[in-house]
């Protein structure tokens, strides 16, 4: 669990009384897994009934960034897409202060994770991300994905004295490419939009139907949308490929799996041409990015409860196979 601010249910019953309409906190839990901000579990009692919730302490984002998340999510949940939705305080605000940071309170999703997906799974997820691309399509705030680009080369100089001369030279060399693919006119063509752009297994929950049979899941929603921005439709697919549609040797892509997943999305939202022919250098950029941010977290940690990095070598492996195809 990463917790970097605790957070007691006396530090919060008089201000959700005070500033909220969902009821009276009853409970307060820290959340394990996840390793960007402090997230609790709140239940509430409202007229009896017990209700939950999720309380989002954010570490690092600013308040200024917080809008574009959170409005995102409001906007996709009343377009019908099953994604946590920002509760009001009485002033109509979505984004408070608790314990001098930026805070906010979501509904929280049904479902559990389905973290060994078969391609039922991967079905279900493309077709809610080309939903979801679509129907971010008139959401009318922009971000640029603040883990692009930009952040990328600002990062890596900070990397490369903790890094083997092998590890240097694959991350100097991926990244000139990727510059040179974002710099040029066909990936200026590609359709963008609001992305969602870490959309691994553990943002997404399944509701099981009851038999224990998992082909019987439906999609329960998407979550933690603290990476989202307006970014390339194709970089979010990729990003969500790399991780659903592992081969068992946890670096190649499982054929079947990334089928599933591709057809399902292009029932919704066909690729384009262009797009067709840029998907391995997008499957390249979007293992760069999640190697460098676990370099990053692992090479300069922050301070924790606890907080257990993610394994920076798993995306270093899947960038050589995406590298090789
Ligand atoms: N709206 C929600 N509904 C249900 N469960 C949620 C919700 N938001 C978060 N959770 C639970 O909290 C856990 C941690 O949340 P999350 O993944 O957002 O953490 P994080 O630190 O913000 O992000 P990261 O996964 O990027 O490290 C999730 O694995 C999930 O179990
Ligand atoms: N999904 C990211 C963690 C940040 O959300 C990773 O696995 O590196």
């Amino acid at each position: 669990m990463a917790v970097f601010t605790p957070l007691e249910l006396s530090d919060i019953s008089e201000w959700i009384a005070q500033n909220f309409q969902i009821g009276t906190a009853t409970a307060i839990r820290g959340i394990h897994g996840g390793i960007e901000n402090s997230n609790f579990f709140l239940d509430t009692s409202a007229d009896g009934k017990p209700q939950e919730y999720v309380l989002t302490i954010f570490e690092r984002l600013t308040a200024e960034q917080l809008p574009y998340y959170l409005e995102l999510m409001r906007h996709l949940a009343n377009r019908g897409i099953s994604v946590p939705k920002p509760i009001e305080n009485r002033n109509g605000q979505i984004l408070f202060e608790l314990k001098g940071k930026p805070a906010a309170i979501v509904s929280k999703l049904p479902g559990l994770s389905r973290l060994s997906p078969d391609s039922h799974h991967c079905a279900l997820v493309g077709e809610m991300l080309a939903k979801m691309h679509l129907a971010g399509k008139d959401f009318n705030l922009t971000q640029d994905n603040l883990r692009s680009l930009v952040w990328w080369k600002k990062t890596v100089p900070d990397l490369l004295p903790h890094l083997d001369v092998d590890q240097r030279q694959l991350l100097q060399t991926e990244l000139k490419a990727q510059e040179e693919f974002f710099g040029s006119s066909e990936y200026a063509e590609l359709p963008f939009g609001a992305s969602h752009c870490d959309l691994f297994r553990d943002n997404v929950l399944f509701d099981p139907q009851g038999n224990g049979n998992q082909a019987a899941d439906r999609l329960g929603g998407f979550f933690d949308f603290y990476f989202a921005g307006t970014d390339k439709w194709l970089f979010d697919l990729a990003v969500t490929a790399n991780d659903w549609c592992l081969a068992d040797n946890k670096k190649d892509l499982d054929p079947e799996l990334l089928k599933a997943m591709l057809a399902a999305y292009e029932a919704i939202r066909p690729l384009s041409t262009v797009e067709k022919k840029y998907w391995p250098m997008m499957l390249r950029a979007a293992a760069l990015r999640f190697w460098i941010s676990r370099l990053w977290d692992f090479y300069l940690p922050r301070n924790a409860q606890m907080l257990t990095p993610h394994d920076p070598k798993h995306f270093e492996k899947i960038l050589i196979s995406r590298r090789t195809v």
